[in-house]
């Protein structure tokens, strides 16, 4: 008889192919290329996000494609707005530093893409959102991150724009005040793809060990990893990740 633990895993190949969505998936910011995204394409994307868990089966979500560049620019200069009072709000030493980091697309990539959240999309009380409220937020989330993905095997470069006022955004792109834009996404062909983080490859940040993340049955119960299997294994995992770009499979 079959192993039954490995009766509904997928073959080998096409597990590597999720893990190498997953490990090579790249916030993008300065690499667009302006050719078009074919809608065939572009409807692989939304149908993924669109499949994304969510509270209660609420889809929360709506998708308003941007592609207009009178509209771009209107997002850009919300953005502009935004990101030079984010600079101020940075300590001297790490603001210049944030200055010069580049943290959009908006106008290079052929498509823009905001994913929202109506929070009364099926009524007030929703199955599973009842004491959480946000739950309804992180389900527009997951359907980002779906996209994310399916964009990463499409080749395509997928880029998270948040430097704005909320109201400004929703002004630019006409969207009513109870509507939360959860993501304004930037999405196009990309000339390359970096191999790593931008903010972790400017140091401004490093990936943390993630044997410090996992705690064990309480809250802060870490392990020293000598007889934990699994904190060794991540421990490794992480290293030769590091080491030579050897990622799991
Ligand atoms: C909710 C949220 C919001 C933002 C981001 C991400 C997420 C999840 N990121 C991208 C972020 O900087 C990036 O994911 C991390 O630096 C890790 O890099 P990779 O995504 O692995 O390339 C992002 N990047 C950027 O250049 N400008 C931005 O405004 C934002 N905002």
């Amino acid at each position: 008889m079959e192993n039954p633990t490995l009766q509904h895993a997928f073959a080998d190949s096409e597990r590597a192919a999720v893990y190498r969505s997953i490990f090579n998936r790249r916030d993008v910011r300065g690499q667009f290329l302006p050719d078009p995204v074919p809608d065939a394409v572009l409807s692989r994307l939304l149908m993924a996000a669109h499949h994304a868990p969510s509270v209660g089966f609420m889809q929360p979500w709506n998708f308003v494609l941007v592609r207009s560049p009178e509209v771009k620019q209107r997002v850009r200069t919300a953005f502009d707005k935004a990101h030079g009072e984010a600079a101020l709000m940075f300590p001297e030493g790490k603001r210049e530093i944030y200055s010069q980091l580049k943290l959009e697309g908006i106008v290079e990539s052929p498509i823009g893409l905001c994913i929202t959240c109506d929070r009364q999309r099926t009524g007030p009380v929703v199955v599973g959102r009842t004491h959480i409220k946000t739950m309804d937020l992180y389900s527009s989330v997951c359907a980002v991150q779906n996209l994310w993905l399916a964009a990463r095997a499409e080749g395509l470069g997928v880029g998270w724009v948040s430097i704005f006022n909320q109201s400004e955004l929703q002004t630019a792109l006409g969207i009513p005040e109870h509507i939360v834009p959860v993501a304004y996404l930037c999405i196009g062909y990309v000339s390359h793809f970096h191999d790593r983080p931008e903010l972790e490859k400017a140091g401004w940040l490093p990936r943390l060990p993630i044997e410090e993340l996992v705690f064990h049955d309480q809250w802060g119960a870490t392990d020293s990893g000598q007889d934990m299997p699994l904190t060794t294994v991540l421990r490794d995992m992480q290293a030769s990740i590091q080491k030579d770009g050897t990622y799991p499979r």
